[in-house]
């Protein structure tokens, strides 16, 4: 989509999101424009605000100040219209756990108004895919870290939709298990589709993203192509260049030595 001016309406545009909890702001004035066919990767140290983000940005969490646009859609203005949009995976986010992973699955497709044929096809396809066809048959209540976040992954696909919005997809995964899911989403890119995900793990957002943003304290320090962000440094060096290298202070944790 293109606006009048002839610019291309971002896939997410986060303009001044803030979030106060009790008084303390986590989420300070964070506005941020994800290209249409980026694969976006978001990182920070812990608390940073990126889950706090993310879950603003996908109608999860409510922001005290702010607006998130999908395709140009106020999230918070018409949430029905921007989700059909995107495709989320969020530790937050409540699911029908006492359902199987294959019903669950399912129940997506047709909350979605897939076709049951189409349903059931995507359903076979993504099990297969995430090395879940043994577990279909097994409430999500009962599966493992690794398996939930690929079954959450799998519901936030099955749509298709034209972003995905994904928050530590990658957190207990098993390393065969993220290499498929990292094809599944480079493919996913190379068709048109925007990847936004959070993660610590630089190497993973080096090699997969090609944009990147570092959040510290609610803000944005760094935001642009992965080449922009690192200039002659690596991710890993230039994020700590931003929010600062921490040593254990001298004399501290001796009782650890034996
Ligand atoms: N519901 C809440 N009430 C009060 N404070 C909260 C709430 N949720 C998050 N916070 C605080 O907001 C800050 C940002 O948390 P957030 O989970 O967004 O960070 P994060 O960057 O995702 O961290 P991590 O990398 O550790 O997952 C933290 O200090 C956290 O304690």
């Amino acid at each position: 989509m293109t606006t009048p001016e002839g610019s291309v309406t971002p896939a997410l545009r986060l303009d001044s999101l803030t979030k106060d909890f009790d008084g303390r702001l986590v989420v300070n004035e964070l506005s941020l424009d994800i290209p249409p066919g980026s694969f976006y990767g978001i990182v920070g140290p812990n608390g940073a605000g990126k889950t706090t983000t993310l879950s603003m940005a996908t109608g999860l969490l409510r922001p005290t100040r702010g607006h998130a646009y999908v395709a140009g859609i106020d999230v918070w203005a018409d949430p029905p219209a921007a989700k059909a949009h995107m495709g989320v995976l969020a530790d937050e986010m409540a699911t029908f756990d006492r359902l199987t992973g294959r019903e669950l699955l399912t129940y997506t497709g047709l909350l979605h108004r897939l076709a049951p044929d189409v349903v059931d096809q995507r359903c076979d396809e993504l099990l297969q895919a995430l090395d879940l066809g043994r577990d279909g048959a097994k409430q999500v209540a009962d599966y493992s870290a690794g398996m939930r976040k690929k079954i959450l992954l799998a519901t936030a696909l099955i749509a298709a939709p034209r972003l995905l919005i994904l928050d530590e997809p990658f957190e207990s995964v098993d390393p065969v298990s993220a290499r498929t899911m990292r094809e599944i989403l480079a493919a996913y890119v190379d068709g048109g589709g925007t990847v936004v995900i959070s993660s610590h793990v630089m190497e993973l957002v080096e090699t997969m993203c090609d944009h990147v943003a570092i959040i510290h304290e609610g803000r944005v320090r760094a935001a642009g192509t992965l080449a922009e962000v690192r200039g002659e440094l690596s991710l890993v060096d230039r994020f700590i260049e931003l929010v600062g290298a921490k040593h254990l202070a001298e004399g501290s944790l001796t009782w650890l030595r034996s």
